[in-house]
């Protein structure tokens, strides 16, 4: 179980609190500015001196040290700037380190991560040479490989192709059914509500709905939150949306 109690950051996100438990897909979601990204790297312990509780079944994220941090969970952060030619290799094999397991139990995640993200042929390149989306790719990958309790994403959809976003959200869904909780940002609302199990919806640094997809993408919350108003269309292959301005 995931608590995050009266989570606050100066002018960034504005008492939070909200429960998730393991084996749920959540979705947080909100326009440009909203808070999404500060709320997930606060959890991750990347943004440090936030107000507030954030309880990991009986650990407080907040205060733990990053070597017991990285027991607990892993986290892809919205960007990833690469300056030094590392091999893709090598930063799979970066991403376990103070991992607390066997060398075979590590390896072994690492093949499954490669296998999942398509990377066998990536792996003798530099990060530094690789596109955008095969960037994505790799950093999906190592924290795949990591293979924690608690998996936050930032937007990991963004920058991949169809087939690869489709990828991300069925990994992340298998993930949650694997018993992790998973918190994953995103902008595209019809992958939210075609995927996610429930949904916090920011608003200016504030949660102002949450529960299931179609309790909280109402119309009154979506034209609060993004000033839009939405047409859906679903069939049994999944969700689209038309979108037009208010
Ligand atoms: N490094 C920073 N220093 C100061 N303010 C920041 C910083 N990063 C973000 N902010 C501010 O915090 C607020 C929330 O930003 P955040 O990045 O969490 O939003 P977001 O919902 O993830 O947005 P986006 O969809 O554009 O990625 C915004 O008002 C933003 O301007």
């Amino acid at each position: 179980m995931l608590e995050l109690t009266n989570l606050s950051y100066p002018k960034r996100l504005n008492n939070v609190n909200y429960c998730a438990s393991a084996g749920r897909l959540v979705g947080v979601i909100g326009a440009n500015g909203s808070g999404k990204s500060t709320l997930l790297s606060i959890i991750a312990g990347a943004l440090k001196k936030a107000n507030g509780e954030v309880k990991w079944h009986s650990d407080d994220l907040l205060h733990c040290s990053p070597s017991e941090q990285r027991q607990q969970l892993a986290y892809l952060a919205q960007k990833n700037e690469f300056r030094e030619p590392v091999r893709v290799s090598d930063l799979l094999l970066t991403s376990q380190v103070n991992i607390k397991e066997s060398s075979a139990t590590l390896s072994a995640w690492r093949e499954r991560s490669i296998d999942e993200f398509h990377l066998g042929n990536l792996l003798s390149r530099a990060i530094t040479e690789l596109s955008g989306g095969e960037q994505r790719r790799v950093m999906l990958a190592c924290i795949y490989a990591m293979n924690r309790s608690l998996l936050l994403a930032d937007e990991p959809t963004a920058s991949l192709d169809l087939h690869y976003q489709l990828l991300v959200m069925d990994w992340l869904k298998a993930m949650s059914k694997e018993g992790k909780l998973v918190l994953v940002a995103l902008h595209d609302l019809a992958l939210a509500a075609q995927y996610c199990d429930e949904l916090l919806l920011l608003n200016e640094g504030q949660l102002i709905a949450s529960g299931e997809p179609n309790q909280v993408l109402t119309d009154t919350n979506l034209a609060a939150a993004y000033k839009v108003s939405v047409d859906w269309l679903c069939n049994s292959n999944g969700v689209a949306m038309l979108a037009r301005r208010l």
